[in-house]
């Protein structure tokens, strides 16, 4: 598979670059960000961390505001970003879209209704194609831990809860908890999955962590000042599926902080701190 480099900057010792390449399942060219710590080589790779962002968020938004990248370094672990969503002429909502649905708005699962259905495949990308194109192409071990925002939150739990064999840890900054009871979610799986309710619950954080039977250690951080908290966000859902299920849920809660990478990047190193320790790095 061919990678083209879009840019390289050297930062904290390592390097920090985009790529672009074909991506089979999505059916179109993506863009992904790539953090190598310093020392990463083939006879030292290093594990990774799979960063999801979230809605109107590209592969640029975690790389130019978390400032994740410092402890990244010091820790010794790899950070990929994703863009989110398939792009480009003639795929589904180009040029109609909302915020919430369509460019940017992948939700991370594999789209089952048209038009959405061609390219919108966000999870098989996420979960297959892109971490095979990484082991092939950097200097990675083949331990991987998953962490995200908002929508992305959504992805990186329901994807580690659905793959407790290919995950170390999972981490969210205010996760879209329980997407069958919230706006955003109820829009984004009527369009990409139907109106079969049954099949939204498999794409569902709260509905998977309650029935899950191998648990993935997980981390979650919720701002309180977050305006988007009860209507979308709803961490109570999450809390009582792990009460339910004695899950090994960490979910913090903080006064004052809303929903933007100001609080991502005052609680980035806890986070990065969390999945070093679960990937073996500290
Ligand atoms: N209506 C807003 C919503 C966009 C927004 O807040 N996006 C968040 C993620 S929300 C859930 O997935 C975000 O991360 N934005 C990018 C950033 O760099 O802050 C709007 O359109 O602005």
């Amino acid at each position: 598979m061919m990678l083209e480099k879009i840019s390289s900057n050297k930062m904290f010792g390592g390097v920090q670059e985009h790529f672009q390449h074909h991506a089979e399942s999505l059916k179109c060219q993506m863009r992904f960000a790539i953090y190598l710590p310093e020392g990463a080589s083939k006879h030292a790779p290093v594990p990774v961390l799979y960063w999801l962002s979230g809605l109107t968020c590209t592969d640029e938004n975690f790389v130019q505001k978390s400032g994740g990248q410092r402890m990244a370094s010091a820790l010794g672990i790899a950070i990929v970003c994703p863009d989110t969503s398939p792009r480009g002429v003639g795929i589904a909502d180009d040029e109609n879209q909302s915020y919430d649905l369509g460019l940017g708005a992948g939700f991370y699962i594999n789209a089952t209704e048209k038009p959405w259905s061609t390219h919108y495949k966000m999870y098989d990308y996420i979960v297959n194609e892109l971490p095979v194109l990484i082991a092939a192409n950097f200097p990675v071990s083949n331990k991987k831990s998953i962490s995200g925002h908002s929508m992305g939150g959504h992805g990186a739990l329901t994807i580690a809860l659905k793959n407790p064999d290919k995950y170390c840890s999972v981490s969210a900054f205010s996760p879209i908890a329980n997407p069958i009871n919230s706006p955003w979610g109820q829009k984004a799986f009527s369009a990409y999955l139907g109106s079969d309710k049954t099949l939204w619950q498999q794409h569902d954080a709260s509905v998977l962590m309650k029935a899950s039977t191998q648990h993935v250690p997980a981390l979650v951080d919720q701002g309180l000042a977050d305006d988007f908290l009860q209507e979308q966000l709803q961490p109570e859902s999450l809390i009582s599926a792990a009460l339910s299920n004695n899950y090994p849920l960490i979910l913090n809660q903080h006064q004052g902080y809303d929903h933007s990478y100001f609080f991502i990047a005052s609680f980035i190193e806890s986070h990065l701190c969390f999945h070093a320790k679960h990937l073996g790095q500290s």
